[in-house]
């Protein structure tokens, strides 16, 4: 390369160096050592004219006089011949007049590079600084709330609902240590059998959907006990959306057996069936929709089992109405505890009962129906007038045979019903799509 490309090379990297200084998104100021401005960036300009009282931007000591008026002595005295004189002081700024005046936070940084030529970095770090300390109030309050809360416990989840972490309340609550809580999910707080893995993950999408999920009922300890408690799901979003690797929600879980106020037992009353205690009517409808619109956001089997008591108004007209309620609530508690808590055992009519079965295919229905049926007609129920064996008819339908469609769900188990009942009662039948007639009966 002779003298003269070397000239152009120098030139353009100069040309370069120039176009960087001007694009760059900091502010960049070269000053002589008593303050005069000989170069100053768009950006440094943007900051620094609403400081300017002239409206001119000569001597940047002068500019900033209000705001640090110890520049020029920092500059005269102990500074190196080159190096940095002040690295990212902040400077309170008021920007704009009147109300429109506003305060602002400029990072200042001086840098001498020789004893006549000095280079100034401004930035505004309003915003940087509001954000700071909006994170630190927050881990101030979070770490207040973690450590002062007794009644609740918060764990973060992972994406699949795994537990990842959790705070000292973990253990006062639910009695789990944390080893034992570590890699569960948070099927471990509910009582056995009251949740299933699609449930869980349920959860979590209503979360993302809605911002929260909030399930309130009985939830199990490491010792078995139960206790009424309510457990909120709300998304982890890191700061300008996505999803972190692993904490991906929190979770918090609350005892309320001391707040059982009447709020709950009013919530409770109006779920439940006044005579037998079980869910009445509505709640199972109410449970039958939320499931039937899960199943069609995410298939799933789901299946439905009706049951009506089997000659009852021979019982009632021969023992009279109080042993016929006597049996009403012998087939509840009977039903309640042969099916999983996550299955709503409901009375939906005078002697007709019904199950929802999450999870559950026809097949499944069938087997835990007709293992109903030969426990409940082996155990007599006690009543006033002695014992009374009872039997019952039952219709098992299932949500993959009727297009997720709750009312034809119904339809069909109460035909299957029909024909328990005219094939002779004590069995269960369910319908097959494609027969017209009884297909899955057992005597
Ligand atoms: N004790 C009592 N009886 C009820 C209650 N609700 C409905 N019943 C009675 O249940 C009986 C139902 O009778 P039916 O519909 O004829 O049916 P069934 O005698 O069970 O005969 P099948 O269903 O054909 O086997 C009626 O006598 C109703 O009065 C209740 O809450 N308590």
């Amino acid at each position: 390369m002779d003298a003269r490309e070397a000239l152009q090379q120098l030139e353009r990297e100069h040309q370069a160096l120039l176009q960087f200084v001007y694009l760059a998104p900091v502010g960049l100021v070269q000053v002589r050592s008593d303050g005069e401005i000989v170069m100053v960036n768009p950006t440094a300009a943007q900051l620094l004219m609403p400081l300017s009282r002239d409206g001119t931007l000569d001597n940047l000591f002068t500019a900033l006089r209000e705001v640090a008026p110890d520049l020029q002595d920092l500059l005269d005295t102990g500074t190196p011949a080159s190096g940095v004189v002040c690295d990212g002081r902040q400077l309170p700024v008021q920007i704009g007049q009147g109300t429109r005046s506003e305060a602002r936070l400029l990072s200042f940084s001086l840098i001498r590079i020789d004893t006549e030529h000095c280079m100034v970095l401004l930035q505004d770090v309003t915003e940087q600084v509001r954000r700071e300390h909006r994170l630190r109030q927050q881990e101030a309050w979070l770490g207040a709330i973690l450590s002062g809360v007794t009644d609740y416990a918060l764990v973060t989840l992972d994406p699949g609902g795994g537990v990842v972490e959790w705070n000292d309340s973990i253990q006062r609550i639910s009695g789990f240590s944390p080893e034992a809580v570590h890699g569960q999910t948070l099927a471990l707080f509910y009582p056995p059998d009251s949740i299933t893995p699609e449930r869980v993950l349920d959860h979590l999408r209503e979360a993302d959907q809605s911002g929260c999920s909030l399930d309130e009922g009985w939830r199990a300890r490491a010792d078995g006990t139960r206790y009424w408690g309510s457990m909120l799901i709300t998304p982890l979003r890191p700061a300008g959306g996505g999803r972190t690797a692993d904490a991906a929600y929190c979770l918090i879980l609350r005892d309320l057996s001391d707040h059982r106020d009447t709020a709950v037992e009013v919530r409770q009353a109006a779920v439940c069936d006044y005579l037998t205690g079980i869910h009445n009517r509505r709640a199972f409808f109410e449970a039958a929709e939320r499931e039937t619109r899960r199943v069609k956001q995410r298939p799933r089997p789901l299946s439905v089992v009706l049951f009506d008591a089997d000659h009852f108004k021979r019982i009632n007209d021969s023992l009279g109405h109080p042993a016929g309620d006597a049996v009403l609530c012998h087939i509840a508690s009977t039903l309640r505890a042969s099916f999983r808590e996550v299955d709503v055992v409901a009375r939906i009519g005078g002697e007709e009962f019904a199950v929802l079965l999450p999870s559950t295919d026809l097949q499944g229905a069938h087997t835990v129906a007709e293992r109903f049926c030969r426990k409940l007609a082996a155990s007599p129920a006690s009543t006033a007038a002695g014992e009374v064996v009872c039997t019952v008819s039952a219709g098992i339908a299932t949500m993959a045979d009727c297009g997720g469609d709750l009312n034809t769900l119904m339809q069909r188990a109460d035909q299957a019903l029909y024909a328990a009942k005219a094939a002779g009662r004590n069995r269960v039948c369910g319908l097959a799509p494609e027969l017209p007639d009884e297909s899955l009966a057992s005597p």
